[in-house]
């Protein structure tokens, strides 16, 4: 173990933007615990960054659980004696229209996306403050952070409140020399987005695959979104370099939104 190193916690990193996210950190130079839910898939993400030279460990853990998010960080810091870079990834998605989404399916994507990401927050500070080293906590946003979406409704309330919990944590973590900022991707092509086409291509009698190339063609660069291009930005963020910056909700997505 090299105490010398940085140790970043991504959550939901089992696949998609967190797997970039960790791959990214791990050749800035980062100790990496890579954390999901599903177990399996947090393992196998682990093993192929310790085979690129990554040094690594799998914890899975439930967002949703207080206790579960608190547990990784004991975890993380019995492994490798600190915690300086907390990566609220993990988030899941829901397509519904405002008439019919369910008080469970609200209740659901809130505990994850929302309470989720408050746990997060919450475990990340408290050891950073104790360490009294500072670090940096960094929130999955959206665009739907920044409009809400029709059929993404609840998903976008959700991203509403990570852009809440982000500028009021940066206000009181700031003496603490605690950063908190967030990402907000555009139209990536992972899983999420898979079943969000499905959602909606339902909803509104279209072909597969339609939903995602009509959210597309809004984008001003012209190419949907890779995972590794929300892992540069994250790179910057968890870097030395983003020191001055806090409780920013920032737009990262090739040019759809724009302020
Ligand atoms: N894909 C996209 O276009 C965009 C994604 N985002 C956000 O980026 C983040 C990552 O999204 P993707 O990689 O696209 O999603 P994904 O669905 O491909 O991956 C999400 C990962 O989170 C894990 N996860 C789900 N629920 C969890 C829980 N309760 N506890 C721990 N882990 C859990 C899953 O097992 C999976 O490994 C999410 O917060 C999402 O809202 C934001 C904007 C756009
Ligand atoms: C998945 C997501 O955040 C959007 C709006 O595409």
């Amino acid at each position: 173990m090299n105490m010398d190193k940085k140790v970043a916690v991504i959550t939901g990193s089992g696949q998609g933007i967190g797997k970039a996210i960790a791959e990214r950190l791990g050749k800035d130079g980062f100790t990496i615990v890579i954390s999901d839910v599903n177990e399996e898939s947090a393992n196998r993400t682990s093993i192929e960054l310790m085979e690129k030279g990554i040094e690594s460990m799998a914890v899975q853990a439930n967002v949703s659980s207080k206790k579960e998010i608190e547990n990784l960080v004991e975890q993380t810091v019995e492994q490798y004696g600190q915690l300086d870079v907390f990566i609220n990834n993990a988030g899941i998605d829901q397509v519904d229209s405002i008439l019919n989404i369910s008080e469970e399916d609200v209740q659901k994507i809130f505990e994850v996306n929302v309470f989720g990401t408050l746990y997060g927050i919450q475990a990340a500070a408290v050891q950073m403050k104790k360490q009294g080293t500072g670090g940096k906590i960094i929130n999955a946003c959206s665009i739907a952070g920044h409009r809400a979406y029709s059929l993404l409704g609840a998903y976008s309330a959700t991203k509403f409140a990570v852009k809440a919990w982000t500028q009021a944590a940066a206000e009181e973590l700031a003496s603490s020399k605690i950063t908190v900022n967030s990402y907000c991707p555009g139209i990536v092509g992972t899983s999420m987005w898979d079943r969000i086409d499905a959602g909606m291509v339902e909803y509104m009698n279209l072909e597969k695959g339609q939903a995602f190339e009509q959210f597309s063609k809004s984008i001003a660069l012209g190419r949907t979104q890779e995972p590794e291009d929300v892992a540069n930005f994250v790179s910057f963020l968890a870097s030395k370099d983003s020191d001055y910056m806090t409780g920013q909700s920032v737009l990262i997505d090739g040019g759809i939104l724009y302020g």
